[in-house]
């Protein structure tokens, strides 16, 4: 039987009067892709966020292995085995690649020497450009940065916030690419939130729809592709 890696149960966040979510609820089952889809501003990197610690959970529950970590601080949630790419990418844009993926290790406190050849593998652009500045990377290398940055720490649950962002669709299939090679060869479970539904959706076992802070619909990624309404809203129409 599928064990349920995280769980995120009855979730209400917000800022000030803003209330970004609204009693959001979804798993995800060790070993799964799942996928976020929504429009801007319905609560997509709230959730991510809220999961890591940040915005605090204004009611409901975040269990992480069974384990209750709604009320952790980030950094032990985050040392707990849960390693975030954010939206933007947040690199450190005057250091280096090779520093800012050794950091990425620091700071779970994973040794960055037994990590690097794993996500050099993965992108092997980054190898090539580990003395190069962070803020100097192409937008595709900064978000596979980002990406091994976030694996570096070893995580069981890696968190992606909108990776194909403004990137051109080649660069984005590879790292989509790159996202499905690691689920199947490390069984690396993955909470992916896009604004790219058909990318997204093609990728993950199963989907999540969020409108203005509430889930709407949930199904297997072929099954939430198929529908006329998804189609309608986030694939323009024409898939
Ligand atoms: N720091 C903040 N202060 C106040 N309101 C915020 C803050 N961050 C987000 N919000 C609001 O919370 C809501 C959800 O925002 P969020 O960024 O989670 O959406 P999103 O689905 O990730 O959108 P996008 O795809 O545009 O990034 C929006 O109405 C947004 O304006």
């Amino acid at each position: 039987m599928a064990q349920t890696m995280l769980e995120v149960d009855n979730l209400a966040t917000g800022y000030g009067a803003v209330q970004a979510l609204k009693g959001v609820s979804l798993h995800v089952d060790k070993g799964e892709i799942v996928t976020l889809i929504g429009a801007n501003g319905a609560g997509k990197s709230t959730l991510l966020m809220s999961i890591c610690g940040e915005p605090r959970a204004r009611a409901g529950r975040v269990l992480l292995d069974g384990e209750d970590i709604t009320a952790r601080p980030t950094h032990e949630i985050m040392r707990g085995g849960v390693a975030q790419s954010p939206e933007g990418r947040r690199i450190f844009p005057r250091m280096s690649v090779l520093e800012n993926l050794v950091m990425g290790a620091q700071a779970a406190g994973q040794d960055p020497a037994t990590q690097l050849p794993r996500v050099y593998d993965l992108f092997p652009r980054l190898k090539e450009r580990q003395a190069q500045r962070g803020g100097t990377l192409s937008g595709g290398e900064q978000q596979m940065l980002a990406i091994g940055r976030a694996l570096m720490s070893r995580p069981r649950l890696l968190l992606l916030d909108e990776p194909s962002l403004g990137l051109a669709p080649l660069i984005s299939r590879q790292i989509f690419a790159a996202i499905r090679a690691l689920n199947e060869s490390e069984g690396l479970t993955v909470l992916l939130v896009e604004q790219n539904a058909n990318q997204a959706l093609r990728l993950a076992h199963r989907g999540y729809v969020l409108v203005t802070g509430r889930i709407t619909m949930s199904g297997s990624g072929a099954e939430l592709l198929a529908r006329p309404e998804i189609r309608d809203a986030y694939l323009g129409g024409s898939h």
